[in-house]
């Protein structure tokens, strides 16, 4: 498995700088040219194949676009950054100007988006509304490594974490989240989380999730979230 993930990353790296969009910025680039390159960057949704995808991952993706086809489903796409409503949203109870410079905020970007192609987070989630539930593929790169061979299991908790919070909508904090991690998951394989909302209280969403091999004869893990809807009267600054 070590020698299929090395290969990938020869691969990779082969690939680096030729995909539209490759987050790559070298300093000697003019601004003009620096600041279309970002922009391209910043409006790329990353929630679509791309070359280090393995088969199963485009597979399952072909499976759930055709889903998508009657309107049951839909793929929810992804930036590297929030938009300007989602920022306008969160900047109202947790943004103060005090604590993160504005200059420093202009860099930020979702971390999982900000590995090179198929090194870290390779995912796409596709939502069932009427359902309330939501299926994420997650492929997790080399970078993600945590005992040798083997996904890092705060990897695989951001990823629960993002996919219980895809089911939910809206301004909303992770205030709790359980993982019974109950199998180790191989690096650079391909694995569902299957998440949905179990129960709304006021403004706590009760979630859960499992996560499983994609022939799901494999239970990796199983989750439990409590998400607090933002109070618009609070602030927690
Ligand atoms: C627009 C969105 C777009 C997003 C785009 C980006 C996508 C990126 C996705 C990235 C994903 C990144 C995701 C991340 O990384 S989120 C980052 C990790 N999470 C945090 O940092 C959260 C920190 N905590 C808080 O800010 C506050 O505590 C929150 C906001 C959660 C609640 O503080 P608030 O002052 O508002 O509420 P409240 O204290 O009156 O409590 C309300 C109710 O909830 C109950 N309660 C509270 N806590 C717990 C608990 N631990 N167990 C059990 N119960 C709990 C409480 O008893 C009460 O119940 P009741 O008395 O009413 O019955």
């Amino acid at each position: 498995m070590l020698r299929s993930c090395t290969a990938g990353l020869r691969s990779i790296w082969a690939l680096r700088g030729r995909r539209e969009g490759a987050p790559r910025l070298s300093m000697d680039l003019q601004p003009a040219r620096r600041l279309f390159s970002t922009e391209k960057v910043i409006h790329k949704d990353w929630a679509l194949p791309n070359p280090s995808w393995s088969k199963d991952l485009k597979l399952l993706f072909d499976q759930f676009m055709k889903k998508c086809e009657d309107g049951s489903w839909e793929r929810l796409p992804s930036y590297k950054r929030t938009s300007t409503q989602e920022s306008e949203d969160f900047k109202t109870y947790f943004l103060d100007p005090k604590l993160v410079e504005e200059e420093r905020l202009s860099q930020a970007q979702l971390f999982t988006r900000g590995f090179e192609d198929g090194l870290g987070f390779e995912y796409v989630i596709f939502k069932n509304n009427d359902e309330k539930r939501t299926v994420c593929l997650f492929q997790g790169g080399p970078y993600l490594q945590g005992v040798p061979g083997l996904l890092h299991g705060g990897a695989m908790a951001t990823m629960i974490d993002i996919a219980l919070g895809s089911c939910t909508g809206g301004a909303v904090m992770t205030a709790n989240l359980n993982i019974n991690f109950k199998r180790p998951v191989p690096l650079c394989s391909v694995v569902v989380i299957n998440s949905q909302l179990d129960k709304l209280e006021g403004r706590k969403l009760f979630l859960s999730c499992n996560v499983r091999s994609v022939d799901e004869k494999t239970l990796y893990s199983e989750a439990t979230g409590l998400f607090i809807k933002l109070d618009p009267e609070k602030s927690s600054t």
